[in-house]
């Protein structure tokens, strides 16, 4: 007798077959929860990256996760300032924001920026409604206070970041609607303050905020290493905020990690079940981490 040789004895596709098994408790556990996905600026540049991003946020919506994308666009922003000519500086990772700088970054993060991540969305098979944080009353923010040390005086001087702001009050709302109706926001880190003003926000922060106020089950911060990394760059897999702070002390986190850590701590402390840094330069590591017992960057959890 002869055995037909169909794709049901093809080791490759009974591997594909045992993967989709495999994914099935998690599929189960995450059905109709949400997932709020931070999506930087860097990780942009690269098209295949992008759409290999995009189909990963179709498959979570197609399977019954509630994605939920707030992007960056800091390296667009810097690109834009440049060619019209506006001086930009960063404070602790923030951009001092006039009005001129305000206005380009929201010409940026709402207009070009936004309109690319609906259209990539688009491209891998999915709805997505792009808005920002003034849309609908989403983020109503409050202007970031900062204080420096004065390394003359030794004395804390406050510094002023013109329209950087932060999220107050958050209405989910609108968030809530485009779920409801099948779609998958994709909100830029634009916002209104009290005052009617224009703010920007940090990405991470808008991303942390909205977690939180969703109780989502996952906020995953896509950045451009594997994780957090101990002193010998091993990856820390799992971390709680007290380890953070112990990290933070001792200086193993330094630079644009420390407020994308406090960002995961306030979330999780704040509503958000967990949150994940993870890779956004690896095809798909989003997948690897819902959906498979390995897992993949940073997992941090209240503890
Ligand atoms: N312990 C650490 N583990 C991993 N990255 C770290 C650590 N400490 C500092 N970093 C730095 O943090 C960077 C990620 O933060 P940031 O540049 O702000 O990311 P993004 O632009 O993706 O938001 C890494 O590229 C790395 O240089
Ligand atoms: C206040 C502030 O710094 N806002 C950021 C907003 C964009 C952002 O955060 O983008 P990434 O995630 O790509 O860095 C900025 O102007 O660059």
């Amino acid at each position: 007798m002869t055995i037909p040789q169909d794709a049901t004895r093809d080791p490759a596709m009974l591997a594909k077959a045992e993967t989709l098994v495999e994914a099935l408790p998690y599929l189960r556990r995450y059905a109709g929860r949400t997932f709020v996905v931070k999506y930087g600026g860097h990780a942009m540049g690269d098209p295949e990256l992008a759409l290999d991003f995009a189909e990963d946020v179709v498959l979570l919506k197609a399977v019954g996760i509630n994605p939920v994308v707030v992007h960056g666009g800091g390296p667009q922003i810097g690109a834009m300032l440049k060619k019209l000519g506006v001086e930009s500086r960063f404070v602790d990772g923030l951009r001092v924001t006039d009005k001129a700088t305000a206005d380009i970054a929201e010409m940026v993060l709402c207009g070009s920026i936004n309109k690319e991540l609906v259209g990539w969305i688009a491209n891998a098979g999915g709805r997505a409604l792009g808005i920002s944080g003034k849309d609908g009353g989403l983020i109503t923010a409050r202007k970031v206070e900062k204080t420096a040390r004065d390394p003359d005086t030794d004395e804390m001087l406050s510094v002023d970041l013109g329209f950087v702001g932060e999220p107050d009050v958050i209405d989910t709302t609108v968030i809530d609607t485009a779920i409801a109706a099948g779609l998958i926001p994709v909100i830029a880190p634009i916002a209104r303050g009290h005052d009617g003003e224009t703010y920007n926000v940090n990405a991470d922060t808008m991303a942390g905020s909205i977690a939180a106020a969703l109780g989502a089950a996952r906020l995953f911060l896509l950045t451009d290493v594997a994780g957090v990394l101990d002193k010998d760059k091993n990856l820390l897999t799992d971390l709680t905020p007290a380890d953070i702070a112990r990290l933070a002390e001792d200086g193993t986190i330094s630079g644009g990690m420390i407020p994308k850590l406090e960002t995961c701590v306030h979330a999780v402390e704040a509503g958000c079940e967990a949150a994940v840094v993870i890779d956004g330069r690896v095809s798909h590591a989003m997948l690897i981490e819902v959906f498979t017992s390995k897992g993949a960057g940073t997992l941090i959890r209240k503890g």
